[in-house]
């Protein structure tokens, strides 16, 4: 079992390495890892700081209801109740949020059909994904303001297949069993956002020979 301290480097690492690929616009971002299942326990992101910066207040350890376990000025993310749902509802270790254009341009392209299904390319391996004709599908909710409504709408969302959701015109939330898988997920979703916007602008036929 890892200490606290060796899973706050992992966490830090992994926001490192998202910083360095510039997924952190605007203060944008948020990111957990699970220190304990009875009672679920995490670290996630304090709000509102530069994600890019590391410091030793980088994170907050919050209960499953959100609030700090340890006396703190810090605040823990705005989001941290979307966090909270994934360890509640999957086996996951570490969950990852970031707002990119890619993710933002395919949750507005494909909000109305609830979800996005990418096949036919190889990084769907990435999901442990290994059959000729496999396939991953995203669903995509809505962004209401209500932040406790819109961590309703995400546990909806979650199904034992879901490793990831959309949320339209904000961002996309991914998971994993530790930082390492979790970030696996998250740069292999990235990769198949771009790759669909970039065919959909080069051929426009592209979107219907998807579905
Ligand atoms: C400026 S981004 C708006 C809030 C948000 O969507 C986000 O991911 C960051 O919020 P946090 O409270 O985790 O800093
Ligand atoms: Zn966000």
């Amino acid at each position: 079992m890892s200490s606290l301290g060796e899973l706050w480097k992992q966490l830090a690492d992994v926001k490192d390495e998202l910083a360095s690929r510039d997924w952190f616009p605007g203060t944008s971002g948020n990111l957990s890892i699970k220190i304990s299942g009875e009672p679920i326990t995490f670290l996630v992101t304090a709000s509102g700081k530069d994600k890019r910066k590391r410091t030793n207040e980088d994170f907050v350890l919050v209960d499953v209801t959100g609030n700090t376990v340890e006396e703190t000025h810090l605040r823990a993310s705005a989001e941290t109740g979307l966090h909270a749902k994934v360890y509640q509802h999957t086996d996951a270790g570490c969950c990852l949020h970031i707002h990119t254009v890619d993710n933002n341009v395919i949750s507005e392209l494909y909000a109305d059909q609830g979800e996005i299904t990418f096949r036919g390319q190889e990084l769907i391996k990435a999901f442990n994904i290994w059959e000729e004709e496999g396939s991953i599908t995203v669903p995509i909710i809505e962004n209401p303001a209500d932040l406790s409504l819109l961590a309703e709408r995400f546990s909806e969302a979650i199904t034992p297949d879901t490793k990831a959701v959309l949320i339209r015109n904000h961002g996309v939330t991914v998971w994993g069993k530790n930082g390492f898988e979790a970030k696996k997920h998250l740069e292999a979703l990235e990769f198949l956002f771009s790759y669909h916007v970039k065919m959909r602008l080069l051929q426009p036929q592209f979107a219907l020979s998807q579905q």
